[in-house]
């Protein structure tokens, strides 16, 4: 049993408009050839889409989210061995560290298999074996890069950009600076109580932020929760889907794209009566990567920023609040 403070001491949403389902998220089919042309237009339109036939197999994901719910009902105890999160480890409601609070406990790791390795000894300690979960993670973790890169050299194949790989390497890199994150929102009952007379009252699970890194790739059970925020600035539910992924456009490839992709504004919001487990791949490039348009996509126009590493702009994503606009620092020009 998950130990969170009262849902009341939460940061809530007022009417939020929990109809607002939106049906029409962009589903993209890996198996056909119009792919690639259907991934640029989601990109540009709302930096997020759903995939199918993804080809990373159903037992990776299965055993994994197993494993997930297995170590979420460990003992507080014994999952704080492995916090709190500086930023990888163990954290439970606490996100970052600039104060952001959600409903939700998590598991924040590096892709790195000696990182991983090294984490989970310290959860589990030398009695019990945290090969299981190790062994799901890295399978894990190894499909869904292949996965991310395919969709990162249709992008390429798309944008008519060469060579394709010009985002996918940065994923394949052995710098690569990629994280996995292992999320569980326990259900929230009081949220009925606590909503009633307040009008349309929702706990946050996971304040709205963009995600840093170049791209994301989601994968949850079968509990809703996600929304994203549309180019209106509306906010809508993304009908969950166990077999799917769901794809989210980061703040390095807005940029390396010159804002011809915009990355997805999303948060999560707690469920009353099921628990939502999530898994997110985080591809991110190598530390010394300089972020800035490729010169073939800028077609004349100046760049809308001053030029970044990795490294520089990941401490600035570190010291701020989750729904900071991390890019403002960066724009040459207010975005329009
Ligand atoms: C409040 C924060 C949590 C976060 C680091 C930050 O200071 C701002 C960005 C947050 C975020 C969002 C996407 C990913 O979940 C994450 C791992 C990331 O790279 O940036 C988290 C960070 C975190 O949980 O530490
Ligand atoms: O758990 C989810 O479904 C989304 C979480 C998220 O956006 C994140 O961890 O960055
Ligand atoms: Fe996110």
């Amino acid at each position: 049993m998950v130990v969170l403070s009262k849902p009341e001491h939460f940061p809530f949403l007022k009417n939020c408009n929990a109809n607002n389902l939106l049906y029409e998220i962009p589903l993209i089919d890996l198996s056909r050839p119009e792919s690639m042309t259907e991934i640029v237009k989601a990109c540009e339109d709302f930096g997020f889409f759903k995939v199918i036939n993804h080809g990373v197999p159903m037992d990776f994901i299965r055993r994994l989210e197993s494993e997930a719910v297995e170590f979420f009902s460990l003992p507080l105890s014994e999952k704080e061995k492995a916090g709190p999160p500086s930023p990888f480890g163990y954290g439970n409601k606490q996100i970052g560290r600039k104060g952001d609070m959600g409903w939700v406990e998590y598991l924040l790791l590096t892709t790195n298999p000696d990182f991983i390795s090294q984490k989970l000894s310290s959860i589990f300690g030398e009695s019990e074996n945290p090969d299981k979960l190790r062994a799901a993670l890295n399978e894990y973790i190894s499909a869904v890069r292949k996965m991310a890169c395919e969709i990162l050299e249709l992008m390429a194949d798309g944008l008519k950009i060469q060579p394709r790989n010009v985002f996918s390497k940065l994923l394949m890199d052995e710098e690569s600076d990629s994280v996995v994150r292992l999320n569980h929102y326990p259900p929230c009952p009081e949220l009925e109580r606590v909503g009633s007379g307040n009008g349309n009252r929702k706990v946050i699970g996971f304040g709205e932020h963009t995600d840093p890194q170049i791209i994301s790739v989601l994968r949850s059970n079968n509990t809703s929760g996600l929304q994203i925020s549309l180019r209106d600035g509306s906010w809508v539910s993304v009908p969950p889907d166990q077999d799917s992924f769901f794809i989210n456009v980061g703040d390095s490839l807005q940029v390396m794209t010159n804002r011809r992709f915009q990355s997805v504004r999303h948060r999560v919001i707690a469920n009353s009566l099921k628990s939502r487990v999530s898994m997110i791949y985080f591809g991110g490039p190598p530390l010394c990567e300089k972020i800035a348009p490729l010169p073939c996509l800028m077609d004349g126009e100046e760049s809308f920023y001053k030029e970044f590493t990795w490294f520089e702009f990941k401490k600035s994503v570190f010291n701020s609040n989750l729904a900071d606009n991390r890019l403002g620092h960066y724009e040459k020009f207010a975005a329009s």
